[in-house]
């Protein structure tokens, strides 16, 4: 089965800072999820024993060395908790890159992404990881010259920084499409089909409202959920799937329409009904949650349509905002979902992938917390 699904950009960053140290040790400091670890690198020198210093195309995840992490850690291989899942994916890529010399490192990540809600925290992570801990090993360049406030990385790094957040993705997801860290990689709107992800660089930019219900879920949970469901059903649930694809292919076409014509309000008619039918497909495959139909019907009654992102199971959804849609029916809107105990906030989507900057770009607030270890 050859399916096509979309996935765009959220303009919320992921920051992360690696410093080099003489401290013998190997820091993480991890503020959102109050995680603050430090590791003697002679304690994990021996978990590199017989490991594979060439790690090949990059395809699968050295699963000796995942599984003397796993004892090493006591992280257990049905664990889905916080914690353990980033230090996991963070141990996993650091003696991976720096199998033959282990560095002495501080590494400090903070995010405007809720953790765990549906928008790819895990992928802007795992993009971040990657990029600092490959230029740290000077596997690739540092872009950013002096004069420069931000830079990005060549087209052949941003592939390397791209398969490498993808290891981190299977350790935290366990069976990922790569379509979430292709989206942190590279930014915009990305197509994937049959494996292979092209950007989009013709849509229009659209205004959403992001709601985080604030359900708790994990993505790896609702992906094998599915994946029973598929099996258990096959000739089900495969008409969902390609009626899903469809609705992916339809929403294109019209997204390629608006670009080349101008949006026009049929062009929103038609996102709207996908939105609609698409989140009737997501309620089929059990990632559904009561929150989520709340927020529905919150934003139907105000004329919106929402949907769920990411995993569903609860965590986040967006809302398309009309361009003609009131300013005053946002805000009675984003009221509403409050008082469901709902994050409600508007933002548009298409946004760059990884770059990296120099503290003369970031906000006071990013490098006091950046600073702050
Ligand atoms: N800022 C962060 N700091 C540390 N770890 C993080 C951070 N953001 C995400 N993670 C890691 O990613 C995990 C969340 O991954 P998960 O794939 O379940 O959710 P998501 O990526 O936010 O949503 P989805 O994959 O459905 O879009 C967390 O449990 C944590 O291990
Ligand atoms: C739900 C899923 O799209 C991830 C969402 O972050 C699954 C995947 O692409 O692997
Ligand atoms: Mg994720």
């Amino acid at each position: 089965m050859k399916l096509v699904a979309l996935a765009v950009s959220l303009n919320l960053r992921t920051y992360l800072r690696l410093q080099s140290t003489s401290s013998g040790e190997v820091r993480i400091n991890l503020p959102n999820i109050d995680t603050f670890l430090s590791w003697e690198i002679t304690a994990l020198q021996p978990l590199l024993a017989g490991c594979k210093a060439e790690q090949g195309a990059l395809k699968e995840l050295d699963a000796d060395l995942l599984k003397r992490l796993r004892e090493f850690t006591g992280i257990s291989d049905d664990s889905t908790d916080t914690r353990s899942m980033a230090v996991l994916a963070f141990l996993y890529m650091y003696l991976a890159v720096f199998a033959d010399s282990l560095a002495s490192i501080t590494l400090s990540v903070w995010s405007e992404l809720p953790t765990g809600a549906g928008l790819g925290s895990s992928a802007a992570y795992n993009v971040c990881l990657s990029a600092a801990l490959l230029s740290a090993k000077g596997t690739i360049s540092s872009p950013l010259t002096p004069q420069q406030e931000s830079a990005r990385w060549s087209k052949e790094e941003m592939e390397l920084i791209n398969r490498w957040a993808f290891m981190g993705e299977k350790i935290i997801h366990g069976n990922p499409s790569g379509v979430d860290n292709a989206v942190g990689t590279w930014g915009g709107f990305l197509r994937y089909h049959a494996g292979n992800i092209t950007p989009l660089s013709w849509v229009p930019i659209l205004r959403i409202l992001l709601t985080n219900t604030k359900v708790p879920r994990s993505t790896k949970v609702l992906v094998s959920g599915v994946k029973d469901k598929i099996n258990k059903f096959p000739s089900v649930m495969k008409p969902v799937l390609e009626s899903v694809s469809a609705v992916s292919c339809t929403c294109e076409q019209t997204l390629t329409e608006m670009a080349a014509q101008g949006p026009s309000a049929e062009h929103y008619d038609i996102l709207e009904e996908l939105i609609d039918i698409n989140q009737h497909h997501l309620n089929v495959m059990g990632v559904g949650h009561s929150s989520l139909d709340t927020l529905c019907r919150v934003t139907l009654a105000k004329g919106l349509h929402s949907k769920l992102t990411g995993a569903g199971g609860g965590g986040c959804g967006i809302t398309l905002l009309r361009p003609e849609t009131d300013t005053s029916v946002i805000q009675s809107t984003v009221e509403e979902l409050k008082a469901c105990g709902f994050d409600c906030w508007e933002t548009s989507i298409g946004a760059p992938g990884i770059q990296q900057h120099s503290s003369a770009a970031l906000s006071h607030d990013i490098l006091k917390i950046l600073n702050s270890y």
